[in-house]
């Protein structure tokens, strides 16, 4: 039933105690053909799939680390030229998300039942696989984490202030006049702590509040860009919202699966005043493993 290609990668993926409990047995007299051989195997063992394709750079993993290398290309090149001078690869880009997950982080060491929701919630959705097997369509359904991550954009957005100089005079909806010199700063990081748009509890964090609740359970609640710019909103919002949103949840189902954070007792924390919003004296965590 399986090819020779398929027994070699078996072995090649050797491992003595899964391999006696997962070796497929499918009976059935016809031949596979090679198409639907991979398909049987994306079905039983998904994660030994993408560790494969992982440790010899085939598939959808070498289509990934091609398209992580245009993308790195593209995006250092753009900072170098903006910088002017050459940016080592790692700093700045990198800066931004690590800032963001250390706020969710922070967050989460002063809320740890949210950590532990957090946890079940994926735990759920995997049934037993690993972290790594999420897919999108799994992050989708999320919705504790997702809150969690919209939380911490709203009460430590990355870009706290935003500026924007009109091209040319106009009168803004709220009656101001403007004109080319004038320069309008929006306060991101108020926006999220005012009353008038997110009630009494504004200061709390509460990944409910991105919940809406639906015929089929509990879905994300969509908030409009205008009351919710972490983003940014109308035709400069940023191009890889979607795609920060899904790799924040993956790096945070990673640690979140294997480790319960704890703040460092005494260390202090507070917002640093930057282009991106930082912590002063970083995040000091004690990670305990879950098992
Ligand atoms: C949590 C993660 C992220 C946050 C909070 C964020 C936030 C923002 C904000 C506030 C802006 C508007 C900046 C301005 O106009 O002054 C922006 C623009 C932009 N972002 Fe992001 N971003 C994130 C992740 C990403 C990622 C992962 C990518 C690329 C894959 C990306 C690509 C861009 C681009 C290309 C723009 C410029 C859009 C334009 O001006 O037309 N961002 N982002």
């Amino acid at each position: 039933m399986f090819t020779f290609d398929s027994i070699c990668v078996l072995l090649l993926d050797y491992d003595p105690e899964s391999l006696s409990v997962d070796l497929p047995i499918v009976p059935c007299e016809k031949a596979f053909t090679d198409a639907e051989e991979v398909l049987l195997w994306r079905h039983f063992f998904p994660e030994k799939v993408w560790r494969l394709q992982k440790r010899f750079g085939l598939g959808k993993e070498k289509k990934l680390s091609e398209a992580w290398k245009a993308f790195d290309e593209f995006i250092y090149g753009c900072l170098s030229r903006k910088e002017g001078h050459h940016t080592k690869p790692d700093a700045c880009w990198k800066r931004h998300h690590k800032h963001i997950r250390s706020w969710f982080f922070f967050l989460l060491t002063q809320n740890p039942s949210v950590e532990n929701k957090i946890r079940k919630e994926i735990e759920s959705k995997t049934g037993g696989r690993k972290w790594q097997t999420l897919t999108i369509k799994d992050l989708e359904g999320l919705v504790y984490l997702h809150g969690g991550l919209c939380e911490a954009l709203r009460l430590y957005p990355p870009l706290a202030l935003e500026h924007k100089a009109p091209s040319e005079a106009d009168i803004l909806p709220t009656g101001h006049v403007v004109d080319k010199e004038t320069r309008i700063i929006l306060s991101i990081y108020s926006m999220g702590r005012m009353e008038g748009l997110w009630g009494d509890d504004c200061l709390e964090f509460k990944p409910e509040r991105w919940f809406s609740k639906g015929m089929n359970g509990i879905g994300i609640k969509h908030e409009p860009s205008y009351k919710f710019p972490a983003f940014h909103a109308g035709p400069r919002t940023c191009l890889g919202k979607e795609m920060g949103m899904i790799q924040m949840k993956m790096v945070a189902a990673a640690i979140i699966c294997n480790y319960h954070v704890e703040l460092v007792e005494g260390h202090a924390v507070c917002p640093s005043d930057s282009i991106i919003l930082q912590m002063k004296y970083g995040l000091k965590v004690r990670l305990l493993p879950i098992n």
